[in-house]
């Protein structure tokens, strides 16, 4: 089972909150054919689901804080592995959040052939989240919580890009420009993949 995921493709795609990861990674879905897992998203069904697990995930995420590396390591794995035959390659989608979450990943999955950095500037992601905010439902879509994410992404996230930096598997694509153009980037960085 874990051979299987070993050979598959796996993109990293980090960003910021609200730069616009989940945008590309739907366009991804519709041009590829690959399967999009989100941290949060996976995080966020758990809390919803009203479990033990989901309530203790709920009061960290709404503090703008991370969850313990193991729960979202093991929720992405099985999440990839019920997909296993049918994928023709993973997006990973706001992980890992900090160097060490990328170096377990490696250690338990596999490694990442494609890191795509989408990058937009502080301003125009506090924008976009407090507009996704008005109608997302996402208890850490405010103000107050945003800023908090923000610190930590530049804290935390930002070292895992230039750790991949290292290994010259980093695309830089600008999330400041529309998202067509944005996806004309992602798709370069796409293609010009190895089979
Ligand atoms: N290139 C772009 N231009 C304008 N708005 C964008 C954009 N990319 C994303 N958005 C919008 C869509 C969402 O309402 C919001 C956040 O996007 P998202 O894809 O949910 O971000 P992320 O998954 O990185 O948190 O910004
Ligand atoms: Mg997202």
């Amino acid at each position: 089972m874990a051979d299987k995921i070993k050979d598959a493709k796996i993109i990293f795609v980090v960003g910021g909150p609200g730069s616009g990861k989940g945008t590309q990674c739907e366009r991804i879905v519709a041009k590829y054919g690959y399967t999009h897992l989100s941290s949060g998203d996976l995080l966020r069904a758990e809390v919803a689901s009203g479990s033990d697990r989901g309530k203790q995930l709920q009061a960290i995420m709404q503090k703008g804080e991370l969850v313990p590396l193991d729960t979202v390591l093991d929720m992405i794995k099985d999440a990839m592995i019920a997909k296993a035959d049918v994928s023709k390659g993973f997006l990973i989608d706001g992980y890992p959040r900090e160097v060490k979450q990328g170096e377990e990943f490696e250690k338990k999955i596999g490694k990442p052939c494609l890191l795509l950095y989408v990058d937009a500037k502080s301003e125009t992601m506090i924008k976009r989240l407090l507009k996704r905010g008005e109608t997302s439902g996402r208890s850490d879509d405010n103000e107050e919580t945003i800023k908090k994410r923000l610190d930590l992404y530049y804290k935390a996230t930002e070292p895992v890009i230039a750790f991949y930096e290292s290994r010259g598997i980093v695309k830089k694509v600008d999330s400041e420009l529309p998202v067509d153009e944005v996806f004309v980037q992602v798709s370069q960085a796409i293609d010009s993949l190895k089979p």
